[in-house]
């Protein structure tokens, strides 16, 4: 797997939605094969957004042929609610840019039956070919979507219990109080997100840096769910200078070198790429798996 480290948030989000518009435009998709891309809520991935949301803009990049599948949704939260992660992605994301709304899936927390919703979920993204490339944002508990911790590493979108931890997160989203934070919620298991052909975590600040010392450094554990990317043949986290605060220097040193001596054989723009892969085989290999 791949480590990216860069300086702050900005650099962060400026490099993943950098990363998502070149690999859609390698892709090239159309009507009949579009670009299936997965999708976090969350503070992580608002600047990636913003910089998408540019991009379309300035003629950059269209979603016209792009398929989304989200990565979780509160249950019980009405949809229209402004923290409903279907609002989130309509106010951050989807209304500035020009996707076709059949073409977005968000897991509906008011289904009558969940688990039949889950279900259909994981056809929809059976049914369109899987995820091309799944963006992610953790918890700091190290959950990916709301795989919270003893998820198994092959669970299935389903119905979760969110532990306590993230339930004080999120309630700087609900004035602070938890008692608003709905505790149920749907989400992709560790085994849909690991399922993509790619997977990019966007890991920010220093209340990540145990998360992301637990990721890279040590085992794939079901306590850390995102440690699963480990595993995964084509797995990169993105994080910032303050999420590092937990890493050994050699790690991180170890993780910029490696991408400066690629950047030198197939240029910054290039790198992670798919024609980086293409034209150096053996180095993107070594680099990236
Ligand atoms: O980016 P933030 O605000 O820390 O939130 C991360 C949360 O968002 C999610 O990505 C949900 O989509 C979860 O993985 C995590 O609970």
């Amino acid at each position: 797997m791949r480590l990216v480290i860069r300086q702050d948030y900005d650099a962060v989000s400026y490099h993943v939605a950098k990363y998502v518009k070149e690999r859609i435009k390698e892709f090239a998709p159309t009507a009949n094969n579009p670009f299936v891309l997965g999708l976090p809520t969350g503070s992580s991935p608002v600047g990636v957004y913003r910089n998408l949301v540019k991009f379309h803009q300035n003629g950059e990049l269209s979603f016209k042929h792009i398929v989304t599948f989200n990565m979780d949704e509160y249950v019980g939260l009405p949809r229209d609610h402004p923290e409903s992660y279907h609002s989130f992605m309509w106010k951050h994301l989807f209304k500035h840019v020009d996707i076709l709304p059949e073409n977005v899936h968000i897991l509906d927390g008011n289904a009558k039956d969940l688990d039949l919703e889950c279900h259909r979920f994981e056809e929809k993204i059976d049914a369109v070919g899987g995820i091309e490339l799944f963006l992610g944002g953790i918890g700091p508990d190290g959950h990916i979507a709301f795989n919270e911790p003893g998820s198994s590493l092959n669970s299935r979108t389903r119905v979760k219990t969110l532990a306590y931890e993230t339930i004080v997160a999120n309630a700087r989203f609900f004035d602070n109080d938890i008692t608003k934070v709905p505790n149920l919620a749907l989400t992709v298991g560790v085994g849909t997100v690991m399922d993509a052909r790619e997977v990019c975590v966007i890991i920010t600040g220093a209340h990540k840096a145990l998360a992301l010392a637990k990721c890279i450094e040590e085992g794939v554990n079901h306590m850390w769910t995102v440690s699963a990317i480990q595993l995964h043949p084509r797995g990169m986290v993105v994080c910032d200078e303050d999420a590092t605060l937990e890493l050994h220097v050699k790690t991180v040193n170890y993780f910029k070198s490696i991408e400066k001596v690629h950047e030198q054989l197939i240029g910054s723009d290039n790198v992670g790429l798919q024609g980086g892969v293409r034209s150096w085989r053996g180095v993107e290999a070594t680099y990236h798996q």
